[in-house]
Parts: structure tokens; sequence; C-alpha cells
């Protein structure tokens, strides 16, 4: 029998500190997050980072948490009850960290007698840090403990039609009544190198402004080429006019360069150059979370407004939004049938 895994990020189980800890820990140690040998990963997030970290993340958890719970959790609960209702094979939903787990949600898939599993990457980019490391997982999980059963992967969705549909369908209805003058498209950054360390050319990634526009191969793993890619396609769907959108990387971590322009420098620029509407995007996300909630919508509005902006808006993510459920659930039947 064939089934369906559905598979986001994960949160902590509360705000408390030490469950933000914990989160942290399995999270900051996985080596295609912090690709450095072990024993320097070690000592850098066990010795340092996991000292400080958590308090701030704590409190910015406070901010955004539901009475029922994580928003991002409980945003992929809804879309997976939604899903099940319109699926006649069994789904479940697994978290890269954190109790709900991608062996918990692999073993409730074979204990309802499934063989065959397509596994639901929720993430539209291929980054070694969110789409590989969930494979990766999935694959030893199954070596170790389920070798009989067979995997198929959900590949990045990034250009796919419908997906470029939904999300562009969903951003023109958090428009409507907003006069803005520019929209920034604000995808989770990387580190620069995990964008080299993913091309399989070793040659092609240059990160100069033009590799990502030149075809390649490299493109199937690079998350910069598949962000820009999402972009131009909502772009062309709400024909946008040139000159009133662009593109920023959020979320960085650590001294490393990341991918660039960074979302909040960005924001901060923009009242200067005229731009004092701003509606911000975040595709690279299905379902809202810390990252939209926090960091866009509250610190991104904040950092604007003290900039000189006069309006902000943050687009919510197409969350368990019914045309992305039936967006889904056309991918499921095609492969199931
Ligand atoms: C080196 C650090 C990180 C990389 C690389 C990274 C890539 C990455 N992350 C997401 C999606 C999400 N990240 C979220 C939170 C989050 N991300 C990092 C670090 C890296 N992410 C941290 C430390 C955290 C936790 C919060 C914090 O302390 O700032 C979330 C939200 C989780 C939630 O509970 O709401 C998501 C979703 C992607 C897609 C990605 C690579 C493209
Ligand atoms: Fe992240
Ligand atoms: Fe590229």
């Amino acid at each position: 029998m064939k089934g369906i895994l559905l598979n986001n990020l994960g949160s902590p189980d509360s705000t408390e500190i030490k469950d933000v800890k914990t989160y942290l820990d399995e999270f900051l140690m996985d080596e295609r997050v912090i690709d450095i040998p072990y024993w320097k990963r070690y000592v850098l997030i066990k010795g340092i980072i996991l000292n400080f970290r958590p308090k701030k993340s704590a409190a910015a958890y406070k901010k955004i948490w539901w009475d029922e719970g994580s928003p991002l959790v409980v945003i992929s609960e809804r879309f997976t009850e939604k899903i099940k209702q319109k699926i006649d094979i069994p789904v479940e939903l697994a978290m890269r960290y954190g109790s709900m787990s991608m062996e918990k949600g692999i073993k409730n898939l074979i204990d309802k007698g499934v063989t065959e599993i397509m596994l639901v990457p929720l993430y539209p980019h291929y980054a070694m840090s969110s789409y590989e490391t969930v494979v990766v997982k999935a694959e030893e999980i199954l070596a170790e403990k389920y070798p009989h059963v067979k995997l198929d992967v959900l590949p990045p969705f990034y250009n796919e039609p419908d997906y470029i549909k939904v999300m562009s369908d969903n951003i023109a209805n958090h428009l409507k009544g907003f006069d803005y003058d520019h929209i920034l498209f604000s995808y989770h950054g990387i580190p620069e190198r995990h964008i080299k360390k993913s091309d399989p050319t070793n040659s092609h990634c240059k990160l100069d402004g033009s590799c990502c526009e030149r075809n390649s191969v490299a493109h199937h793993t690079c998350y910069r080429h598949q962000c820009f890619e999402t972009t131009k396609g909502i772009v062309k769907y709400l024909n946008l006019k040139e000159g009133t959108w662009s593109n920023s990387f959020q979320s960085r971590l650590l001294k490393d360069p990341w991918l660039k322009p960074y979302t909040d420098f960005e924001l901060e620029k923009f009242p200067e150059m005229g731009k004092k509407k701003v509606a911000v995007i975040t595709p690279a996300f299905v379902a809202d979370c810390l990252e939209t909630l926090e960091e866009i919508a509250m610190e991104g509005k904040e950092e604007f407004l003290l900039a000189g902006g006069t309006h902000y808006k943050h687009i919510p993510c197409m969350n368990d939004n019914d045309d992305w459920v039936d967006v889904m659930v056309s991918w499921i039947n095609e492969w199931k049938d």
C-alpha cells in the first residue's frame, strides 16, 4: 500500500527556554545546517550558541505562540487534516526536528501497512539545510529499520505552475486595498558556501549575479536559482512592473557571508529610495512560522517604520488555504494513480 509523509522543519515543544534549547540543539547539530567538522560544531553549538540563543529565541517564540501551540505545527496539522479528507491512502505529518519526529511518522505509516512512501518536504526550494536533510533522514530511517519500504520524494516545486498560481492568487487577495509602491520577496537565507557545496559541477555557482540566469544542471540543487525562478513566476503571473519588486534573504545566523541582499538592510534602505509603502512576501515558507510572524511581520515592520516607511504589510503564507490543499492533493493523486 502507498502512503504519504508530509514533512516540515518543526518547532520547540513550548516557549520554555529548556524546550527551545533541546530543539536548537538537535537542529543546529545537523551537519547539513551547520556544516563544519563535528568537533568544531560541538564546541560552537554546545559550548557557545546554546548558552545564549535559547533565551533570545524563546522570547521571540513567546511573541508569536498560539494557545494551540507553535503556529508552524498547528498550521501544518490543519493542512494535513484537510489533505486526509481528500485522499484515500494513509497520510502522516512529521517534523525534521522536535518531538513530532520522522521516526514516529514513518512508523505510523508502516503500522498501517504502507510499503511505498511518498515523502513531501514542505519546502518549495532545494537547500541542503532544508530539503536535503529531510530526504537523507528518511533514507537513513528506512535503511536501518524498514529496508523493504520504497521511497519516492516530491521534487522541489519552486517553478510548478500550480504552486506559482496559488501563491500569486494568495498574494493578490492580500494585496487588495493595500496601495504599495514596492513588493519585497524575502526568502530564508543560507550561507553562500552552501550554494557552492550543492553545486554538482563544482564550477557553475559563482554567486556573481548572472550564474543563476545561465542554464546549468547545477540548478537542480541551487537554492538561489530556484528562489529567483519563483519570483519570476509570480512577477509574470501578477504582471508586476519592473522596479516595483525585488528579492532578499532573511534570518542569517553567525558571521559567515549569507545570500545577499539581506532583508533587514533592504527594508532600512527603501524609505530613502522613496519606497515608503512596502509589502513583504515570504515564498520559501508554505506555512507561517517564527521567521515570518516575528522576523518579518513584527521586526521587519518596526525597522521599516523607524527608517521612515509609512505603510507595511506582511502577506501571510498559503497555510491551509483550500486552493493550496487542492494543489497538493493533485500532486499526491498523480503519484498514487
Ligand atoms: C545555519 C543556520 C540555519 C540555516 C542554514 C537555516 C536554513 C533554513 N531554515 C528554513 C526554515 C525555517 N527555519 C526556521 C527557524 C530557524 N532557522 C535557524 C537557522 C538556520 N536555518 C534557526 C536557529 C531557527 C530557530 C529560531 C531561531 O533561533 O532563530 C523556521 C521556523 C521554525 C518555527 O518553529 O517556527 C523555519 C520554517 C529553511 C527553509 C532553510 C533553508 C532554505
Ligand atoms: Fe531556518
Ligand atoms: Fe546558481
